[in-house]
Parts: C-alpha cells; sequence; structure tokens
C-alpha cells in the first residue's frame, strides 16, 4: 500500500508510543493515548501495517442484525431524522451493535465506492480489536460518548476521518448499540466537531428511550424531568413500574436516580430495589393519581436521596384493560387551606395533615423560617376548623415588651399595679376564648410567662393579676417559631415540658425557595395585590423568570413587597424585570434604584447598617421592615439587640411600649 506523507508521520508517532517514548505525545488525549496502547499492547495491532476493512458476510450480518433487530425498528425514525440533519454537512451514519458490526447504515448513494474503501458501510467491523482506536470501538470499551478526529485514529488508513459515536443502552444499562457519524473529509481543526458529541449523545438518548418505552409499553411508566414544561415533551427520566410501586426498570436517568437512593440507604440484599414510592417519598396511589388529580397531569414530588424536587408524568400501559384505573377519591375541599398552596410535596403534606388536624384539640406549632406564612396557615387552621365563628387572637411573643407582656396575655383587676387602667383589663387569653390563640415568636417568651402558661394549658385555668379566682377558658392554642427550639431547650432558654405542650403537631412551612408552586404563589400573591389596587397590570415574562430564579431570603413576605413595589413605582401596563427591586432582577442589567438600601445580611449583622437605614428613612419601622422584606416585629428586635433608640423616645422600654403596642393583634389579616 502506498503511504502519504501524513500516514508515514502517524506511523511514527504510534512506533514512539511503543518504543515507551511519550514525550512529545502529550497533545493527544488521554482517552487516545490509552486505546493505542490497548491496540499494541492488548490487540498486538501494528501500526506499521494498516489493515484493510473487514467486510463480514451476507449470512455473518443477518446474525448480527438479528438480536438488535427490535432496537433497529424502533430507531429508525430517530436515525433518518438524525441522518437529515448531518447529511447536507458531509457526514454519514452508522448503527453498530455490542461488537462493533455495522448493522445499519445512512450514506449518500454518489459517494458509495468512497465510503465503502473507507470502511463507512454495511457489514463492517469498527471493533477496537479489529479497527484500532476509533469511535464506534473506543466508545464500546470506554461505555461513553467520544470524538475520533483524524489522526486519533490508530490506523493510518482511517487518518482522514471524523467520527463521533454515543452507546445506547438497554433498561439493565447494558450498551447494546452505538450510533455514530462520520464524514470522509472534514477540517483540521478538532474544534470544528464539538457540535457533533451533543448531538449524536441526545439521538442516543431519545433511541434509547423510544426502545425503552416500546419494550415497557405494558407496563406503567412514570416518566419525570427537573422542569415540569419538559416532563411531557422530552421527559429525561423514565422507569417502569409495576401496580404495587415495585420497579422493573429504569432509563440512564432512572438508574442514576435509583443508585443514589441505594447508596444512601444501602439495601441489605443487592438484588433489592427500592419501590418507587420511596424513591419520591410518596405513597404509590399519589403516583398512580396524578393523571386525575391534576389539569396538565403532571405532578412534583421530592425526590428522597436528593431532596430535589421533580415533576412526574404516568404514562398508562396500552390496551383497554391492562391496567387497573384506580378511581379517583378527591378530598372535600377546604379553601381556606387549598388556597396556600398548589403543587409542591412538602406543601402537600402539610395540608393533609392541616386537614386532619383542623378539627382536632391538638395544641399545633408551625416551624418555618421568618416570612415563610406560619400567621397565614394559623389562621387557615382557625378559619377552616369548628371554632372558626370563635376569636382568633395573634400575639406576637417577640414584639410585646418583656414587662407588658404578663398583664397583656393574662389581664388584670382594676388597681391590680400602678400605671394599669382603672377598669382592668380582659387578657388576650380570655380573649381568645371559645377560639384559638396564636402565639407567634413563641421561642422568645420569658422564661417566667412560661410556667404561668403551661399552667393556663395543664388547667383550661387563668389567673388575671390581682385577682384571687382562676377564670376558666376553652382556648385551642397555636403557636409558631422560626427558631431551633431544641437548642432553646438545651440553653435552658425554653422549657421542655411547654414544648411537649405546645407541640401536639408540628407543621414545618418550606422557605419560598424550595418550593415548586412558586408560580402559583406569585400568581396569587399578585392576583391580591392588583385587585386591591383595582388597577390592570399585567406581569411581564422576563419579570416572572426574574421572581422564579430568585432565592428569597425573606419568603413571601419579601414577595409581597417586591411585587407591591413593582406595582407602586412601574409607570407603564406592565410589570417588567426593570421594574423590581433591584436584588430580585438576578444578572439583568439594571437601570439605577431609587431606594438604595444596604444588603439585608449586612444589616441583620451590623447595627451600623441598620442605625444608617432607620435614618434614611426617618425612623419609619414599617419603611425599614418593607425594605429589609422582614416583619416590624423583627426590626424591633434588631433595634433592641444594637440598643437602637429612636431620637423621639428617651428609652428603649418607652420605645417598645408604644411603637409595639400594634403588635400584638386581633387580625392578622393587616400583617404585611
Ligand atoms: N400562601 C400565602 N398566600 C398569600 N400571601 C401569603 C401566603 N403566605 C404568607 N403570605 C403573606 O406573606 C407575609 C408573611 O406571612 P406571615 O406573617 O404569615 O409569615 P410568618 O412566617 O408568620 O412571618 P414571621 O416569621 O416574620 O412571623 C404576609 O404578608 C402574608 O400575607
Amino acid at each position: 500500500m502506498q503511504l502519504r506523507n501524513e500516514q508515514r508521520q502517524h506511523i511514527h508517532t504510534l512506533t514512539r508510543l511503543a518504543e515507551d517514548q511519550m514525550s512529545g505525545l502529550d497533545t493527544y488525549r488521554d482517552v487516545i493515548r490509552r486505546s493505542w496502547e490497548r491496540c499494541m499492547g492488548e490487540y498486538h495491532l501494528d501500526p506499521t501495517r494498516p489493515r484493510s476493512v473487514r467486510v463480514l458476510t451476507q449470512q455473518a450480518l443477518k446474525e448480527h442484525r438479528e438480536p438488535v433487530d427490535e432496537l433497529l425498528h424502533v430507531a429508525r425514525a430517530g436515525v433518518d431524522q438524525l441522518f437529515a440533519q448531518v447529511a447536507p454537512l458531509g457526514y454519514v451514519l452508522l448503527l453498530a451493535d455490542q461488537r462493533g458490526i455495522t448493522v445499519d447504515f445512512r450514506g449518500q448513494r454518489d459517494q458509495e465506492a468512497d465510503l465503502r474503501r473507507a470502511g463507512l458501510h454495511l457489514g463492517l467491523d469498527w471493533g477496537e480489536r479489529h479497527a484500532g482506536t476509533c469511535a464506534v470501538g473506543t466508545c464500546l470499551h470506554e461505555a461513553r460518548a467520544i470524538t475520533c478526529h483524524q489522526n486519533e485514529h490508530f490506523d493510518a488508513t482511517h487518518i482522514d476521518l471524523t467520527c463521533t459515536a454515543a452507546a445506547i443502552t438497554d433498561p439493565q444499562g447494558n450498551v447494546i448499540a452505538v450510533l455514530d457519524i462520520s464524514a470522509l473529509r472534514s477540517p483540521r481543526a478538532s474544534e470544528s466537531q464539538n457540535f457533533c458529541l451533543p448531538m449524536v449523545s441526545l439521538y442516543a438518548r431519545m433511541i434509547e428511550d423510544a426502545y425503552f418505552l416500546h419494550r415497557y409499553r405494558d407496563s406503567l411508566i412514570l416518566r419525570f424531568d427537573t422542569t415540569r414544561a419538559f416532563v411531557h415533551l422530552n421527559g429525561k427520566g423514565l422507569i417502569a413500574i409495576e401496580e404495587d410501586g415495585s420497579i422493573i426498570a429504569a432509563n440512564g436517568e432512572g438508574r442514576g436516580l435509583i443508585e443514589a437512593h441505594l447508596q444512601r440507604w444501602p439495601p441489605w440484599s443487592v438484588d433489592l430495589l427500592p419501590n418507587a414510592n420511596q424513591l419520591f417519598d410518596c405513597e404509590v396511589s399519589d403516583l398512580l393519581s396524578i393523571p386525575y388529580s391534576s389539569e396538565d397531569q403532571i405532578r412534583a414530588f421530592r425526590v428522597r436521596a436528593s431532596e430535589a424536587i421533580c415533576f412526574i408524568t404516568v404514562m398508562e400501559p396500552r390496551g383497554p384493560r391492562a391496567y387497573q384505573r384506580p378511581t379517583p377519591s378527591t378530598p372535600t375541599p377546604v379553601p381556606a387551606l387549598d388556597r396556600l398552596a398548589s403543587d409542591d410535596p412538602a406543601m402537600h403534606r402539610l395540608i393533609k395533615l392541616a386537614r386532619r388536624l383542623r378539627n382536632e384539640m391538638v395544641n399545633v406549632l408551625i416551624t418555618g423560617e421568618t416570612g415563610t406564612g406560619k400567621e397565614v396557615l394559623a389562621r387557615a387552621l382557625h378559619d377552616s376548623g369548628s371554632r372558626a365563628e370563635g376569636p382568633f387572637v395573634a400575639v406576637n411573643c417577640a414584639a410585646i415588651p418583656e414587662s407588658l407582656i404578663e398583664s397583656e396575655l393574662f389581664g388584670y383587676l382594676p388597681g391590680a399595679f400602678t400605671g394599669g387602667r382603672s377598669k382592668g383589663m380582659r387578657g388576650l387569653i380570655q380573649q381568645a376564648d371559645g377560639g384559638t390563640l396564636f402565639l407567634d415568636e413563641i421561642g422568645d417568651m420569658p422564661l417566667t410567662l412560661q410556667t404561668r402558661l403551661l399552667r393556663v394549658l395543664a388547667e383550661s385555668e387563668v389567673m388575671p393579676l390581682g385577682a384571687e379566682k382562676a377564670v376558666r377558658v376553652d382556648i385551642r392554642v397555636i403557636t409558631a417559631t422560626h427558631r431551633d427550639m431544641h437548642e432553646l431547650i438545651a440553653h435552658g432558654q425554653f422549657r421542655e415540658d411547654l414544648y411537649y405542650r405546645l407541640n401536639g403537631a408540628q407543621l414545618r412551612l418550606p422557605a419560598l425557595r424550595e418550593r415548586a408552586d412558586k408560580h402559583f404563589i406569585i400568581r396569587s400573591i399578585y392576583g391580591s395585590l392588583v385587585a386591591e389596587r383595582q388597577c390592570d397590570v399585567r406581569l411581564r415574562a422576563d419579570a416572572m423568570s426574574a421572581l422564579l430564579a430568585y432565592a428569597w431570603p425573606g419568603n413571601i413576605r419579601q414577595l409581597k413587597n417586591a411585587l407591591r413595589f413593582a406595582l407602586a413605582t412601574t409607570e407603564g401596563e406592565e410589570i417588567t424585570v426593570h421594574d423590581l427591586p433591584e436584588e430580585c432582577r438576578g444578572r439583568v442589567a439594571s437601570t439605577p434604584q431609587v431606594i438604595e438600601s444596604p444588603p439585608q445580611s449586612d444589616v441583620c449583622e451590623s447595627g451600623q447598617a441598620l442605625h444608617t437605614l432607620l435614618q434614611e428613612t426617618g425612623w419609619n419601622i414599617s419603611d425599614v421592615a418593607r425594605r429589609l422584606g422582614v416583619s416590624r416585629p423583627t426590626v424591633y428586635r434588631r433595634m433592641r439587640r444594637h440598643a437602637l433608640v429612636s431620637p423621639n423616645r428617651r428609652s428603649i422600654d418607652e420605645m417598645t411600649d408604644m411603637e409595639e403596642s400594634d403588635k400584638y393583634h386581633l387580625d392578622p389579616r393587616s400583617k404585611a
């Protein structure tokens, strides 16, 4: 065979490798060098003797095609589509079996002779053992997608080719075929092939999934993705299950999920797979009822191993009687609770539990970061339960000065203490008689009062200051905190016995950033603000995208304030991303912002920054709270922590006595 200069040079390079002269070979990728070493060390291929292509007989080709016949049938549409895209660029397409034999081929007729000479045809052997380093053979060996560009090939007769291949696996994860596109000629720079790898990998995955769907067409299949909009269209994960949730098979993405689960919770026997309901932290019935429980037939679930949210749809088995449809159980609507959330797994669970608790005399502790809607939930529990006609009394334990909290909560008789009202006062506990007492920020309740509260709960009686006789009260207590109660107990700041009395059931509100139904929350808050302002302003998609992408450290309160700010300051008929407060705009180029406040975290940490903000706003606490995305009591708490006193007040106590008297209130709906 007459060799060209480049071919001789290539053989020289490989010979140096054979002689262990690695220097000068650094420009070659590891995956290629590893394959060259295999070719010489393991397969004993001689680089100085280029080999002619090996063509199988018709009979041998038939034997190779038979086992993959079903795959070839399913893959046809994908193969044709990919070829239609790459043919105009001069590429041919090969589908090789797990031994590297081309069992399907698409190429240009007018180049048939050249293609055949180069080995680009049906029934040719591209296994690494025979053809040396090449996209098909090396992809099979490494089980990963690969481009083999020109002189990365081992055999000198292949160094004009550029080839990219990706493996196709069966539902058990075994490589069953390789999809490849190759061109006889291409630019020298390997970067010219950068588009090939993602393209071939994408089609390989599409064929793999089509094959999976075909193989398990008689089973229930869960199709999932991390993006709701992609689930029906191109959901990445596929898991075939039995009606009891046991897993039959999964595609690559599904197997990744199962492996992550098994790594976290290793089974006692290696063959044991988790059930689908364990993977997604739900009941099997929740999965089976997806098609009937949501309009778009998709529901959000939490992946147990990663805590990530993923969106799932169920593909039903073919045939009219193959699958017993579950009778959809539609729970009685409880509007006050139902409107708090849409499709979020944690909220689904929370609302399910809240529905059960709403009519029970169980004390409920609501936990969650500040602004997640603890008070809104407490109110919804009250409104949806048998006590809805009774009063709902909300008390913010952090906002009432310590000197007042006792008299405010327990009430007092006339003359019980100097400075009290002459007629005495019915305490807030008594005011809640027949209804619900909501104690917000319970972790801030002084220890002495914890003891008295414990007595009220134990005996259902309250003893006003100065009274000799206790008064019977019928109250349901709901408490809330954003603090770690166990830590407070460990530090002796909260009574353990009181904690267990209050914590008859716990409802944990997720942070807004964790919620899968952010879109719903934004829409519903925006809708109510627009209705409140009686305006007709649209929320444009760029603003919605920025709101969805932002992390919301101040949770729903901060979101509401951001929307309020945008509605108040926009001059147009729609809210764009530029109308949002600067911190929520993401990376969008922004115009200067009217309000310039230090970042919230700085203000949390630094008394100086809080002081500056207070001065800037003329000591307007509501304004400061709005800018920071926190509640007014929180601002007061921080002021007390940093000993910041308004210039109009003489002392911290006086300031809090006067300013804070509006922080405990009978109707929390006014709370912003
Ligand atoms: N599901 C919801 N829909 C509409 N608005 C909500 C919802 N949840 C909370 N909000 C609004 O967010 C703000 C904060 O809610 P809320 O006061 O209940 O939070 P919180 O967790 O009690 O806050 P904090 O920890 O500061 O006491 C309020 O303006 C409330 O109206």
